[in-house]
């Protein structure tokens, strides 16, 4: 399980301090996906920072469940993915260096048994061709199906995807999004995954929350029940993704829910 209780993060700027969480609560339990959706600049990549390691909590606690045991998420020791924005590889290594760099990072050994189980990844994902190109040479969907493979490369426990799909058209995006599923159902990390797309949401999350305008308060979370299913259809469907549009249409407004 990982647990977020009540965490608060502010940035330190020069016009002084811009809260953006604040006392923010959040229950995820272990090998199930999150999907966070919310108006532009509310929080989701603060939170996805946050639990990167890569921006302190003011305030607040996360645990996480080992053995059976609550302790205090560390992204130090946790094996932590994160896929962030721009997908993040480096322009001057090959593909094949940029998804064995994690590994070198966290001293895990980048063995044959490695090397092997890169070169399937990527045929899943169907970039293994590209393996000794450099990220400049790939088009926007092949970095982010590139970024898919180092990602699980590593064995994360935590999987965070910062819209990871956002820069692809909408049939290529389907195709990553069933590709994504094909890969993460082999190891079931505990994912979240932040996404301006309600389509997205109710096709990759088992969970959705929805974020307020004001302060990344929690305004809804729900289980899903068209996780992984492909739905345009039906009276229930229609009905959860119309609640969800009302939602985010009020939030964008800018409204009180
Ligand atoms: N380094 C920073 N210094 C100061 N303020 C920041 C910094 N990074 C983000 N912010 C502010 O914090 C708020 C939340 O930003 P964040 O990037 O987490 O939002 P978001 O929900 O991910 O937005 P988007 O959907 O547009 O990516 C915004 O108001 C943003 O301007």
């Amino acid at each position: 399980m990982l647990k977020i209780d009540d965490i608060s993060v502010s940035y330190r700027t020069k016009g002084g301090e811009v809260p953006v969480l604040k006392r923010f609560s959040l229950c995820l339990e272990q090998g199930e996906v999150l999907a966070v959706l919310g108006p532009s600049g509310c929080g989701k990549s603060t939170l996805i920072q946050v639990l990167a390691g890569m921006l302190p909590a003011d305030g607040g606690t996360i645990t996480v469940s080992e053995d059976g045991k609550e302790i205090l998420h560390n992204p130090k020791t946790q094996k932590i993915a994160v896929i962030p924005q721009n997908c993040g590889l480096l322009p001057w290594k090959t593909i094949r260096q940029n998804c064995l760099l994690p590994l070198k990072l966290h001293k895990l050994p980048a063995d044959e048994k490695k090397r092997a189980e890169l070169e399937e990844t990527c045929r899943s994902l169907k970039v293994d061709a590209l393996l000794n190109r450099y990220p400049g040479e790939l088009s926007g969907g092949q970095v982010q199906r590139v970024a898919l493979a180092r990602a699980f490369l590593q064995e994360p426990d935590l999987l965070l995807m910062d819209e990871s799909f956002s820069s692809l058209d909408e049939i290529t995006r389907f195709d990553a999004w069933e590709l994504f599923l094909k890969i993460w159902r082999q190891k079931r990390p505990t994912t979240i995954l932040v996404t301006h797309s309600m389509e997205e949401a109710l096709y990759l999350g088992e969970k959705i929350a929805v974020l307020d305008r004001e302060e990344g308060r929690l305004l809804k979370q729900m289980d899903n029940p068209y996780f992984g299913q492909r739905k345009t259809q039906g009276e229930d469907f229609l009905q959860i993704r119309g609640m969800l549009r009302d939602l985010l249409k009020t939030v964008n407004e800018g409204e009180a829910p």
